[in-house]
């Protein structure tokens, strides 16, 4: 009962961070993607309030016999994972991943887009390790509520900075015509720390014509560790409604 409550309770947290969305389109979105995992296989899980409904669906599944192993993408997904026990492992220690379930802060849903299912991922500061189990999956499912779906990325794109080279990113960033802010902490003074020990700047660009270039040329900015554009990555995207879930594959 405990463990209901803290899950609760941090779900909650989660959801806070996110503007707009349903709890109940979040949740279809989840446990339905958590249905595709299978018995015996890797599965990458993925940060974020949407997410988390997979991995306690998840949890569920392996309580009633459901055999996996998961990488977590972040401190919260491991958290959760551990939680519900389900059984961990690392990157370096399997031949793949099978399927990853992940979140997304905007997904493009316009099948006459070449961007079509791009996303912008790193609301919550966790989209390098997330792009690196994401992209290491054999599929790729992400999970969405609708208010996720644009024809444009145009919320900022999160990078993640090596500490010492955040003013030097910044100005190469403003040189793309884009705006990048520190992200300051919350709950302590001074800025965020990821994960990994690293900075974030969120970079706002507008509405992005090209995510493909943007991405390219984000990724070759010395001191990125990574970027929040996922450009032809992901496999599908499960829509949650207040009734079901809308598949988009790709
Ligand atoms: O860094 C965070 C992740 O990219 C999340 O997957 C993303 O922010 C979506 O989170 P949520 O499902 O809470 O909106």
């Amino acid at each position: 009962m405990y463990n209901v409550f803290l899950f609760a309770d941090r779900l909650m947290n989660q959801t806070m961070k996110t503007e707009g969305g349903s709890d109940t389109a979040k949740r279809h979105a989840g446990e339905r993607a958590a249905d595709a995992v299978e018995d015996g296989t890797v599965v990458g899980l993925g940060t974020g309030s949407t997410a988390a409904y997979a991995i306690e669906a998840i949890g569920q599944a392996v309580a009633d016999g459901l055999d996996v192993r998961a990488i977590p993408t972040s401190f919260q997904s491991r958290q959760l994972a551990l939680e519900y026990d389900i059984p961990l492992t690392t990157l370096d220690a399997v031949d793949g991943v099978d399927l990853a379930i992940d979140g997304a802060d905007q997904v493009v849903d316009d099948p006459e887009s070449a961007a079509h299912g791009a996303l912008i991922k790193g609301g919550g500061g966790a989209h390098a390790r997330e792009k690196l189990v994401d992209a290491a999956a054999d599929r790729f499912l992400v999970v969405a509520d609708p208010s996720k779906l644009t024809t444009d990325l145009d919320r900022s794109v999160p990078l993640e900075v090596l500490p010492d080279a955040h003013t030097v990113v910044a100005e190469r960033v403003r040189e793309l015509d884009g705006e990048p802010t520190l992200r300051d902490a919350e709950h302590k003074d001074g800025p965020v720390v990821t994960d990994n020990g690293n900075l974030l700047l969120d970079c706002e660009f507008g509405a992005v014509a090209d995510p493909d270039a943007l991405a390219t040329a984000l990724a070759s900015i010395p001191g990125v560790v990574e970027h929040g554009l996922f450009v032809g990555l992901a496999d599908e995207t499960y829509v949650g409604t207040a009734d079901g879930v809308d598949v988009r594959t790709y």
